[in-house]
C-alpha cells in the first residue's frame, strides 16, 4: 500500500519504490521524514515532540497565519504566537489525491472548527487550508491552498511559509546558492542591505529574510560541490535562511544532539515580508518542490 494512515501520521511510498517515501504527523501536517532511495534529506531534532505537546522542531512545520512574532498591537496577528497556529494544530488527513506508478499525492486540511481552540479563541478568522503533498521518483512537492470562504465576515490577512529544515553534512562546508543581489533583512543585526557575496556561508548564528526571490530561482544547498538539495517555489517571494549555531540550540531544550546545528540548515520559501489579504470567497495558493538538479549557477 503506497499510503498507510496510523492514528497520529501517514506514511506514503512511491508504488515503484518503497525506499523513496515521505512521513507526515497529523499534528501540523508536519512532514518528519523525506527520504530518496533509503536517503534521509530532512533533519529533525532528536528531541523534537511527536506527540502533539509542542511544534516539531525539524522536518517541514507550516507557518500560518503569522511569520515570527506581529510586534504591532494593533494588529490582531500579534495576539497569536511564534509562527502562527497551524503547526501547533491537528489537521484532517483527506486522503490520496491521485496515484500513478510514478507518483502519489495526499491531501490534509485545517479549518476553524478542528484547528486548536486555544489560539483560534485568540484570532477570530474563517479559513481553510488544504495542503496537497506529492511524492515522485526524485521530488516532494508541498502544494498551499488558502481560502477565505464565501461566509467569511472580513479579509483574510496571513503569510504563509515552508519551514524546512534539510539535513546535510557540515554546516562549514555548506554553501547556499543563487542568492546574490537579493535584498536582505538581517533579523539578529535588524538591517536591511543588498546581498553582495556570490553564497552565504555560515560561520555564526543566521537568521536573514531574503525578499523578491523570483520563481525562476532555483535554490541550491551545496557541499563542496556536490548538491545536497534544491529547493523550487512558486508564488513564495521571500526564502529565509537560518541556522541556530551555538549558544541558541543551547536555549531550545527540544534541540538535540547539542551539536545538531552542524548538521542542518533551514532554507523556507515563503510569504512573509508582506501580509496576503483575501477577500470572502477567494482564493491563493502556492508551492515549494524539494528536488534533484545538477549544481546550477544563476546570476542575477
Ligand atoms: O523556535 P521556532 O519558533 O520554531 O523558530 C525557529 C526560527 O524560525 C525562523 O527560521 C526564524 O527566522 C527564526 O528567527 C526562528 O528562530
Amino acid at each position: 500500500m503506497p499510503v498507510t494512515e496510523y492514528e497520529d501520521k501517514v506514511c506514503v511510498t512511491l508504488p515503484s519504490d518503497a525506499s523513496t517515501q515521505f512521513t507526515v504527523l497529523k499534528y501540523g501536517a508536519t512532514v518528519i521524514s523525506y527520504k530518496t532511495k533509503g536517503h534521509e534529506n530532512l533533519f529533525l531534532s532528536q528531541a523534537a515532540k511527536l506527540d502533539g505537546s509542542k511544534p516539531v522542531r525539524g522536518g517541514i512545520p507550516l507557518v500560518f497565519p503569522v511569520f515570527g512574532k506581529e510586534q504591532d498591537v494593533s494588529n490582531p496577528l500579534s495576539k497569536l504566537p511564534q509562527h502562527g497556529l497551524a503547526r501547533n494544530s491537528y489537521w484532517e488527513f483527506l486522503g490520496e489525491s491521485s496515484a500513478s506508478n510514478d507518483s502519489v499525492a495526499i491531501q490534509f486540511g485545517l479549518y476553524p472548527e478542528i484547528a486548536n481552540s486555544e489560539l483560534t479563541s485568540l484570532w477570530d478568522n474563517d479559513f481553510t487550508l488544504i495542503l496537497t503533498l506529492e511524492l515522485s521518483p526524485t521530488s516532494l512537492r508541498t502544494h498551499i491552498e488558502v481560502e477565505n470562504p464565501t461566509k467569511a465576515s472580513k479579509d483574510l490577512k496571513f503569510n504563509w511559509l515552508f519551514h524546512t529544515y534539510f539535513q546535510i553534512d557540515d554546516i562549514e562546508d555548506t554553501f547556499v546558492t543563487n542568492l546574490s543581489g537579493s535584498a536582505v533583512y538581517d533579523q539578529l543585526m535588524q538591517s536591511n542591505y543588498v546581498d553582495k557575496l556570490p553564497v552565504i556561508q555560515f560561520t555564526q548564528e543566521f537568521d536573514k529574510i531574503y525578499s523578491n526571490v523570483s520563481d525562476k530561482t532555483m535554490t541550491q544547498i551545496v557541499d563542496r560541490g556536490e548538491v545536497l538539495h534544491t529547493i523550487k517555489k512558486k508564488n513564495l517571494p521571500d526564502l529565509v535562511v537560518w541556522n541556530p549555531w551555538i549558544d541558541k540550540s543551547k536555549g531550545m531544550a527540544d534541540f538535540e544532539p547539542k551539536s545538531g546545528y552542524q548538521k542542518m540548515v533551514c532554507v523556507e520559501a515563503g510569504y512573509v515580508k508582506e501580509y496576503i489579504t483575501l477577500k470572502p470567497g477567494k482564493k491563493w495558493s502556492a508551492e515549494q518542490t524539494l528536488c534533484e538538479e545538477a549544481l546550477t549557477y544563476q546570476s542575477i
